[in-house]
């Protein structure tokens, strides 16, 4: 019976007394905790072999299970975020100046502007001051209402997400909160979505005004990956979270019966 000292040596693969090194066969051992570890690389012994064997069997713990029998659903998102790394990557023809579509750089940050909160929220706040009719101070005060609402989701979900931007991303957008170090989704295509849904569902446009404002909230989204600021599932997700937005708003639609003070002209 040796020693557990001298066991240790053995299956650690250290000197023994002598000196000199003596390995002890994992496989023949069925005593040591070493040997239950490899014993679950035998395919006798395998969790799906292990179904046949008896119950005093010992079972596998659950992260071993995890690893050896992946669910369908986890390599279906590794296989989708796989898709994902690689296309964004790919689209990201504006991401550097030397990009095969850097000279394009400038323009596309002009179109990140005309997504970003700040010139909306001012604008907005603006309008509403400006405005002395009643239903458009309704109409304003909800968008009003939309774009902070928007702010406050979109940095919740990239705080208990943080997913990273993507490398090829050069972390130079001006007025950013803390969180807008993750992408996942981009505030700017939630904002271009949740925006023109509004636009087009409470503004009286001729039907160019309308399309434009369509293409607006597409082009401020492609651009997302284009500057290489995000993902693609970042910015098809954002643009869903969107529109589910909007419907968030109109459901809890500001009235003046909610808010008279606001409503005194
Ligand atoms: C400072 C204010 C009012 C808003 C921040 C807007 C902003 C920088 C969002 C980040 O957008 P992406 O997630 O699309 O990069």
């Amino acid at each position: 019976m040796p020693s557990p000292r001298v066991t240790r040596a053995a299956n650690s693969g250290s000197p023994n007394a002598n000196g000199r090194f003596e390995f002890m066969s994992l496989m023949t051992n069925k005593t040591g905790a070493s040997d239950q570890a490899s014993a679950r690389h035998r395919p006798s012994d395998s969790p799906v072999h292990r179904k046949d064997s008896s119950s005093s069997q010992q079972q596998l713990p659950e992260e071993d299970c995890m690893k050896l029998n992946p669910s369908f659903l986890g390599i279906a998102l590794r296989s989708l975020l796989a898709v994902d790394l690689w296309l964004s990557k790919k689209m990201g023809v504006c991401a550097r100046e030397g990009s095969s579509w850097g000279s394009a750089r400038p323009m596309m940050k002009l179109v990140e502007i005309s997504g970003h909160g700040i010139p909306w929220i001012a604008g907005t706040i603006y309008c509403l001051y400006r405005t002395d009719s009643y239903a458009g101070r309704e109409v304003i005060l909800n968008l009003l209402f939309a774009l902070l609402l928007d702010i406050i989701l979109v940095g919740i979900v990239k705080g208990i997400v943080k997913r990273r931007r993507p490398t090829q991303n050069r972390m130079d957008m001006f007025a950013t909160f803390s969180v807008d170090k993750y992408s996942f989704p981009s505030g700017h295509a939630t904002r271009a979505a949740m925006v023109s849904r509004f636009m087009l569902n409470h503004l009286v446009l001729a039907v160019p005004v309308r399309i434009l404002v369509m293409l607006w909230a597409i082009v401020v989204s492609l651009s997302r990956v284009m500057l290489g600021r995000h993902n693609v599932t970042d910015v098809l997700f954002g643009y869903f979270m969107g529109h589910m937005q909007y419907s968030l708003v109109e459901y809890f639609w500001l009235s003046p019966n909610t808010l008279p003070a606001l409503f005194k002209i």
